[in-house]
């Protein structure tokens, strides 16, 4: 039986990727695409918006039909209904919106109780991945003589609303476990002095369509390790979303990383 999916955001540039990739996927079948009803395309077919031609799906608030999975790329009011519409669906919630705010983070958490919840700020494999290498790094450089000076800098197109990305928080959330640093910036400017070894600095670039990038720093004295990670456009996102989807659906409730859906 293929998994039924709605889509929260449906609208968006998230969303008409995952109506695009969704409805040519024969092991899940899309059954509501949900917009709020202000938005200028609401009650448009799905299909036309993400430019595939009439699936017959509406861009809709409300659904009697049912869903075993819902994938939200919105806004974090956004999220927050999406969060809401699964759990009275008891259905799976893959949550793919960032910039977060505390409130709507410790609902995803409580949903976790009663539905199974896929949180990822990034359902790309090769960022999941890259994950992983930070880490190793960070295990390895934490005691390095010298020190290493971690930095973090992202890309995205101008139309991005959160800074720094979702993504790029993860990595210094993930490097800083590992190393053992407390400290967290947001770009330099002035006379801030010499830089300490116990800090994490994050740089937001935003400019043009970039579907997104990262690279991780890691700089000691005489030698310097960069990993970058790019996207060439959203499928890597939207491709992970449907995976997690099609993995949550029917699974115990429980909060699960894309490291689970990955299987890395
Ligand atoms: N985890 C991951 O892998 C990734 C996460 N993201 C994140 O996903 C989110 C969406 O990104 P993107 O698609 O580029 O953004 P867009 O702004 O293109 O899409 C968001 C869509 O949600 C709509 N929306 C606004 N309010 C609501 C609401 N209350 N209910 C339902 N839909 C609503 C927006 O409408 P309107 O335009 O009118 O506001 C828009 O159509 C961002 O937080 C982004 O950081 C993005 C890519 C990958
Ligand atoms: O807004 C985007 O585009 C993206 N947002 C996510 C984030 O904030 O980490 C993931 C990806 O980098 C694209």
């Amino acid at each position: 039986m293929p998994t039924k999916v709605a889509i929260n955001g449906a609208a968006g540039r998230m969303g008409q990727r995952l109506v695009a990739l969704g409805c040519q996927d024969e092991s899940l079948e899309l059954v509501a695409c949900f917009e709020y009803t202000g938005h200028p395309k609401f009650g448009k077919d799905a299909g036309e918006v993400a430019g595939v031609g009439e699936l017959g799906l509406h861009l809709i608030e409300k659904t009697d039909e049912p869903y075993d999975a819902i994938i939200d790329f919105s806004v974090p009011e956004g999220a927050h209904a999406a969060v809401e519409r699964a759990v009275a669906a008891k259905a799976a919630l893959v949550m793919a919106t960032t910039g977060l705010e505390d409130e709507h983070k410790a609902k995803i958490r409580e949903a976790a109780n009663v539905i199974p919840v896929v949180w990822a700020p990034s359902m790309s494999t090769t960022v999941n991945l890259t994950m992983k290498l930070c880490e190793i790094a960070g295990e390895a450089l934490k005691d390095i003589p010298g020190g290493a000076d971690v930095e973090i800098l992202e890309r995205h197109h101008r139309f991005k609303e959160d800074s720094p990305s979702g993504t790029a928080l993860r990595f210094g959330e993930l490097i800083a476990d590992k190393m053992g640093i407390t400290r967290h910036i947001h770009g330099r400017e002035g006379r801030p002095g010499a830089r300490p070894h116990d800090e994490i600095a994050y740089h937001a670039i935003r400019t043009g369509d970039n579907p997104g990038e990262h690279t991780i720093i890691f700089g000691l004295l005489g030698e310097t390790i960069e990993l970058t990670v790019r996207a060439s456009n959203r499928d890597c996102y939207a491709s992970g979303a449907l995976q997690a989807a099609k993995f949550a659906a029917g699974k115990k409730p429980g909060l699960y990383n894309m490291n689970d859906v990955l299987g890395l």
